[in-house]
């Protein structure tokens, strides 16, 4: 049977020939649990995130999504991969399309994919609702935004989910919204999910357990 894991062994990365940033790493995210991540400002968490949302081609080690090891990454990673690992950013607005609706946002991966543009549910259980599903990102505060890119995230049912200082922007009452959608996600669909996050007092209540870099 294939283990239900994504990894990273022996993982090096970098963005400038001679300079990694990430040397040897190892890290696990198991399915229908929350692994946290803290560190320092710089220390390689959001490459680390890219690499595993296989946005960003490692140098040397593997990834590996349920036993198997991903063998392309960016454009070229095959969808059925792309699809099973969702990511939510620290900015929204950095993360979508400024002409988009908050409707068309959540429907994208699932129109791109072929499913049925039924968002319903998904957008009550972020907390999109009245008006809000037909405003574009000018229009919306930057938690009601990361509401949206959260639900985009979740539209396709991913198997593992990596929010990378998904709340550093947002107030509390969201903050604890947006954890407790996640939360949801993980006790429903055996989500596994990468929570990277300077706040060890949120990673404190919300991970499973909490891997520390130097
Ligand atoms: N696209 C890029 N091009 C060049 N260097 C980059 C790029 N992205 C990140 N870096 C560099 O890689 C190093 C690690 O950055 P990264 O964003 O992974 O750290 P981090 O631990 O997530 O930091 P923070 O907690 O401040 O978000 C930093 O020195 C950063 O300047």
């Amino acid at each position: 049977m294939q283990a239900p894991v994504l990894s990273g062994t022996g993982l090096v990365a970098g963005y400038r020939k001679g300079v990694p940033v990430l040397s040897n790493v190892d890290i696990q995210v198991e399915r229908g649990a929350v692994l946290g991540l803290a560190g320092p400002s710089g220390c390689g968490k959001s490459t680390l995130a890219k690499v595993l949302t296989l946005l960003h081609e490692p140098w040397a080690g593997r990834v590996e999504l349920d036993g198997e090891v991903v063998r392309r990454f960016r454009h070229a990673a095959p969808r059925a991969e792309r699809t099973a690992i969702g990511v939510v950013f620290q900015q929204p607005r950095l993360s979508v399309d400024p002409r988009f609706t908050l409707r068309e946002i959540i429907v994208e991966p699932l129109a791109a994919n072929g499913f049925p543009a039924q968002i319903g549910e998904l957008a009550e259980r972020v907390g999109l609702t009245g008006d809000l599903l037909g405003r574009r990102p000018h229009e919306v505060s930057d938690g009601q935004l990361q509401r949206a890119c959260l639900a985009r995230a979740l539209a396709l049912r991913p198997r593992y989910l990596v929010c990378d200082e998904m709340t550093a922007m947002l107030d509390a009452s969201t903050t604890a919204a947006l954890v407790g959608v996640v939360q949801e996600e993980v006790g429903a669909a055996g989500t596994g999910v990468l929570a990277i996050s300077h706040d060890e007092a949120l990673l404190g209540v919300w991970a499973d357990r909490v891997q520390r870099w130097a």
